[in-house]
């Protein structure tokens, strides 16, 4: 018997200013895995009897050995899980991913989610719902944000439940012990850490219809665990409660419809992580700055999308002349842009024929 199905996730946008580590948006831009389980042939000569191919984004660097790919590494983390050692005789994985990487629009958060239902699908575990592929999400991805969007869908805050002291030591696991470094073919028999139960959690919050989303894209790279090394470990408490005051405002003032430009514009600053990423993304305080709804029609705020180096700008009006007046901005800094226009996007779906 052979089965084929569609999974396909968003791309989001995380932090949106204030919510660090725990605001996401799910965007209109997909990957796709195009999946084939061939269970009538009796064996595979594929490794781990998973065939990739890729189209899209990172063409020419992302592996195809199942072993290495983010995507199937995290589906055989859930399918060793419960007991499955490879994919099924015979899994074809076709990739189309028109996500940029490491742009600050969780293509790996997309990634990981995506490979958490591949692991699901291929291994035929029914039993496990959303909640609970949100705890797998979340032993590779460790900041729920982005998952949480591309999981979930549309405009969500996310939260860990606190966890007893054994749980906290699952969670903490190193990364290298539930996604193991592939051991050049050969299966070491190894069971990986299970997550804890009920880690995380998410809230859905409304996000006014009028409001799209205008992110510039920069031609260059931050890997995000990059722009996470710069933030100190520390922060003063009048920037603590800085942030707490517009945190409070921002699901709030996203939801209101007409919105009100000058209370979303106050409640998408920052002050926790924008500020000190500025070393790696040159003229983002001077663009977070300088623009406003006074000075821009149709703009209602701005923010660095995730890690960035993307900008998304939040607008009702006037979408392309807000992108060309923030890669003007950037060409003065020497660096190149493109630029899309994204909507509030459903949470990742699994289609069959
Ligand atoms: N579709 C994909 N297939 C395989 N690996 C991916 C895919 N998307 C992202 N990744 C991995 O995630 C990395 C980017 O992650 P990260 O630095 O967190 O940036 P981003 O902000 O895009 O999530 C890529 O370099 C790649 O290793
Ligand atoms: N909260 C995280 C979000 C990272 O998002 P990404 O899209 O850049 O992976 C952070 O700000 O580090």
């Amino acid at each position: 018997m052979s089965d084929s199905f569609v999974i396909k996730t968003p791309c989001s946008s995380a932090n949106i200013g204030p919510g660090f580590d725990v605001i996401g948006l799910a965007l209109s831009m997909y990957l796709e895995l195009h999946v084939t389980v061939d269970r009538t042939n009796p064996s595979s000569s594929e490794p781990l009897n998973c065939k990739i191919s890729y189209e899209g984004e990172g063409e020419e660097d992302i592996s195809l050995d199942p072993q290495v790919n983010l995507i199937t590494r995290v589906a055989l983390y859930v399918l060793r899980c419960h007991g499955q050692r490879s994919f099924p005789v015979e899994t074809s994985v076709h990739i189309k991913n028109p996500i940029p990487l490491g742009r600050g629009l969780g293509s790996s958060g997309a990634a990981v989610v995506a490979g958490v239902l591949l692991g699901k699908e291929c291994g035929g575990l029914t039993h496990l719902d959303d909640d609970r592929l949100f705890d797998f999400c979340l032993m590779i991805e460790r900041h729920p944000d982005n998952v949480g969007a591309a999981l979930y869908g549309g405009f969500v805050g996310t939260y860990l439940k606190p966890l007893t002291p054994e749980d906290v030591a699952r969670k903490e696991i190193p990364l290298s012990e539930v996604l193991p470094a592939p051991a050049g073919g050969v299966d070491t028999g190894e069971v990986p850490p299970e997550p804890p139960l009920g880690i995380g959690h998410h809230i859905k919050f409304r996000w006014a219809p009028e409001i799209k989303a205008v992110a510039i894209i920069p031609q260059f790279e931050v890997p995000t665990h990059k722009a996470r090394e710069v933030l100190p470990a520390e922060y003063s408490r009048n920037d603590v409660t800085f942030n707490l005051q517009r945190i409070a405002l921002l699901p709030v003032a996203l939801g209101q419809s007409p919105p009100d430009p000058d209370l979303i514009y106050l409640a998408m600053q920052d002050k926790l992580h924008q500020p000190y990423r500025q070393t790696l993304i040159p003229g983002l305080s001077e663009i977070v700055e300088s623009m406003t709804p006074a000075s821009q029609p149709g703009l209602l705020g701005v923010c660095l999308s995730g890690a960035g180096p993307t900008i998304l700008a939040l607008a009702t009006s006037h979408f392309e002349e807000i992108a060309e007046n923030i890669m003007a901005r950037f060409k003065r800094q020497g660096i190149e842009c493109g630029w899309k226009l994204l909507e509030p996007a459903e949470g990742t779906t699994v289609t069959r024929a």
